[in-house]
């Protein structure tokens, strides 16, 4: 096995840059760079580091973790520097010099913690998720991952489907003689069960990947009602020209921001309304496409009264969200009322719609329960028609119990590992 190294902390300057190095060779490197020994694991230790001709690189604190208890499963050693861009490449590249040594590619110190079984794929996942995440929900919802509760469950199930396997076989195997129970009632039990917690998991996954990927909040409304200037107002910046022309706004701005620690998608849209101009037209038809498809509408309606000074205390904000009911309240984007109640308010309605969120955020996930879940369904089927389907009905849940192995990285996994850790960050 071969010993990599990388910066895991971000490029550029820092307070402290940490290389990491993994693999056997990773403490013979530390003590290249250190005449006084290695330090013993897990305990932080200041080094002062030179090249191999002696210049002295850095002064840093070093931590060493033994194989079997580290986060790659590896010898690892850690080297927090001073995070200086020329510190950090005075030590990369005398690693580099090192002729059992190599620079490691993105993601691969994950790599061989799933290699080394310290996580499964559905924690590595996770893993790439906490990394990108930035609201609270994302981070929440990426840990839960991380520490495996996915894994846990879809492993869970794979028991179940094994045991309904072998009970089959068991008849089969026994076919000549007289078997005394009858075991479709046991096995049908148990596919249904995996087959409802399946389905749970799936009915929960939009939610889920609204987490991951951010909730679409469309700001809908006639021309010159104020969309443009509120959203404005909560993104804290001029996305969108506003000006007293109706018919400003033609595309779809996106603004995405953090609101209330959930990830949203601000779309400021055309001003609704039927018109002779070609161009706005074609706004407002993508405006209605867009706030059909988004998970939430605000409907900006002008005052009754609409008094062109008197604006901003009765400037009133509906939502309007699906057949839930609409509700009013005042607002006003250019004076700021009304917008710390919009925010709470729309940050309840999107909580609402991450309560029950399941662990399956990806496509990857959906198509292997789907396949899992088919396979089930066939196999509900074959079993119900007595012993001489048994054959075949092991087989299906066989199949099943392989979509949950694929989805665990169980199994021969080669392309589609490629393809998770291509997206990873260095030294990760
Ligand atoms: N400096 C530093 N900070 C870091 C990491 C790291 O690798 N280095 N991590 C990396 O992403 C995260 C922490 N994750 C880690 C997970 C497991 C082990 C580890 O050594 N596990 C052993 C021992 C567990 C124990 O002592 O309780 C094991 O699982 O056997 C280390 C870090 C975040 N902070
Ligand atoms: N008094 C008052 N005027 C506002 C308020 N919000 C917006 N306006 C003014 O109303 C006019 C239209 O604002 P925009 O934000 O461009 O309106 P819009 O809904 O985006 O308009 P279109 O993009 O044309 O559909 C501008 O002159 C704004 O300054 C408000 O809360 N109070
Ligand atoms: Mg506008």
């Amino acid at each position: 096995m071969e010993t990599i190294f990388a910066l895991a902390t971000a490029q550029g300057k820092s307070g402290v840059a940490v290389v990491r190095i993994s693999g056997p060779s990773a403490t013979a490197a530390l003590q290249r760079l250190s005449d006084v020994p290695v330090p013993d694991a897990r305990r932080a230790s200041v080094r002062r580091l030179q090249s191999a001709e002696g210049v002295f690189l850095d002064e840093a604190l070093v931590l060493t973790f033994e194989d079997g208890s580290s986060f790659t499963g590896e010898d690892v050693v850690e080297l927090h520097l001073h995070g200086s861009i020329a510190v950090i490449r005075a030590v990369l590249s005398e690693l580099a010099d090192m002729s059992d040594l190599r620079s490691a590619a993105p993601g691969e110190f994950t790599r061989r913690a799933l290699e080394n079984g310290r996580l499964d794929l559905t924690q590595v996942e996770g893993l790439a998720d906490l990394i990108e995440a930035e609201t609270e929900s994302q981070r929440k919802q990426a840990l839960r991952v991380l520490s495996g509760d996915l894994g846990a469950r879809v492993r869970e199930w794979r028991q179940d489907l094994v045991r309904a396997a072998s009970l089959l076989e068991a008849v089969i195997d026994f076919a000549d003689e007289e078997v005394p129970t009858d075991v479709t009632p046991e096995v049908g039990a148990l596919l249904t069960r995996v087959r409802t917690r399946i389905s749970d998991e799936l009915t929960g996954m939009r939610r889920a990947e609204r987490i991951r990927e951010g909730f679409e909040v469309a700001i809908i409304g006639a021309p010159n009602v104020g969309k443009s200037t509120l959203l404005n107002a909560l993104a804290g910046r001029e996305a969108a020209i506003t000006s007293d022309v109706a018919g400003t706004t033609r595309d779809v701005i996106e603004v995405r921001m953090d609101l209330g620690g959930v990830p949203v998608t601000l779309l400021d849209t055309a001003g609704l309304r039927d018109t002779t101009d070609a161009v706005e037209a074609i706004g407002v038809k993508r405006a209605r496409e867009r706030a059909g498809t988004a998970d939430l509408r605000v409907h900006l309606i002008a005052s009754e009264a609409a008094l062109p000074e008197g604006r901003e205390e009765i400037d009133i904000l509906r939502i309007a969200k699906d057949d839930a009911g609409a509700h009013r309240l005042g607002i006003s984007g250019r004076t700021g009322f009304g917008i710390d109640r919009l925010i709470q308010e729309i940050t309840e309605r999107l909580g609402e719609m991450t309560l029950n969120a399941s662990l399956v955020t990806r496509e990857r996930h959906r198509a292997a329960l789907l396949e899992g879940r088919d396979a089930l369904d066939a196999a509900l089927d074959m079993v119900a028609q007595g012993p001489e389907f048994y054959d075949m009905t092991a087989e299906e849940i066989r199949t099943a119990a392989r979509r949950m192995s694929a989805l665990i990285g169980d199994m021969d996994v080669e392309a589609l590992l490629d393809e998770i850790f291509s997206n990873f960050c260095l030294g990760k």
